[in-house]
């Protein structure tokens, strides 16, 4: 796969991953932090982007927010089941939490019985955590599955060391495009960058599009460029024509 083509902020669109794209990977999901001269070269992106600048991921928006702090930017959060569709609007939520508690009951047993597993709960989405207990991921799998055996309307999702749970019917390419039908984003050429599984919905999505489709890092998949791993994302970023 080849590097993908400078950015264009005058025609492009820009959605960007957060986790192993805009940062790397931590044993604790709280401790990432974006390195300042990325978040001054994301602000001066936004702003030549005319807004057109999309954080999707599987976080919070809140969480984003914290991370990205004072950035304004449009986001999907949790796969898309969070929304802000523009840099200054309200967060919508798709779904309420409630609709997992059964599953937070019954993942309850596993957890006491493998302590070294965590539990993250984003409210509309659960995730079990086995990046400091790598001998725990057939476990937590089984885990997670189990406890939603009976729940056709969820989705368990595979990511980067973790096994997610939350409602069926969004993803990262639905989220993608839903923001291609407004502005900001509507009538300019959709750009995506994603390191993990769950970005492939949107790299997908893009491709077919007609956008630009970044695959971060050497995993299969159906995007159509690649760039190594998170500094070169951060140097394609930064790079001007
Ligand atoms: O869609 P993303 O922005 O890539 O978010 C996906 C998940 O990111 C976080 O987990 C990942 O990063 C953690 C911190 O580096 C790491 O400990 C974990 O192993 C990774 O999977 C976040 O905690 C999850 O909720 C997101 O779904």
């Amino acid at each position: 796969m080849a590097d993908p083509p400078p950015l264009d902020p005058d025609r492009h669109a820009l959605f960007l991953d957060f986790d192993g794209t805009l940062v790397g990977f931590a044993d604790d999901p709280a401790s990432v932090a974006l390195d300042p001269a990325v978040a001054l070269c994301l602000r001066d992106l936004a702003s030549r982007l005319d807004g057109a600048l999309g954080i999707v991921s599987g976080r919070r928006i809140a969480d984003l927010d914290r991370f990205l702090d004072p950035l304004p930017f449009a986001a999907a959060g949790v796969h898309g089941l969070e929304r802000r569709r523009r840099p200054d609007g309200a967060v919508e939520h798709l779904v309420g939490p409630d609709v997992l508690d059964p599953v937070r009951r019954r993942l309850a047993p596993a957890l006491a019985k493998a302590p070294r597993l965590t539990l993250e709960d984003k409210g509309t989405a659960l995730v079990l955590h086995y990046r400091t207990a790598p001998d725990l991921e057939a476990f937590a799998k089984a885990a997670m599955r189990e406890a939603v055996a009976d729940a056709p309307d969820l989705l368990v999702m595979e990511g980067e060391a973790i096994v997610e749970v939350h409602p069926a019917g969004m993803d990262k390419g639905r989220a993608v495009a839903d923001f291609m039908a407004e502005p900001p984003f509507a009538a300019r050429v959709p750009v995506y960058l994603g390191d993990d599984t769950t970005d492939e919905f949107a790299l997908r999505w893009v491709r077919e599009a007609g956008g630009v489709s970044v695959k971060v890092g050497a995993a299969p998949s159906v995007a159509e460029f690649r760039l190594e791993n998170v500094a070169a994302v951060h140097r394609w970023l930064a790079a001007r024509d």
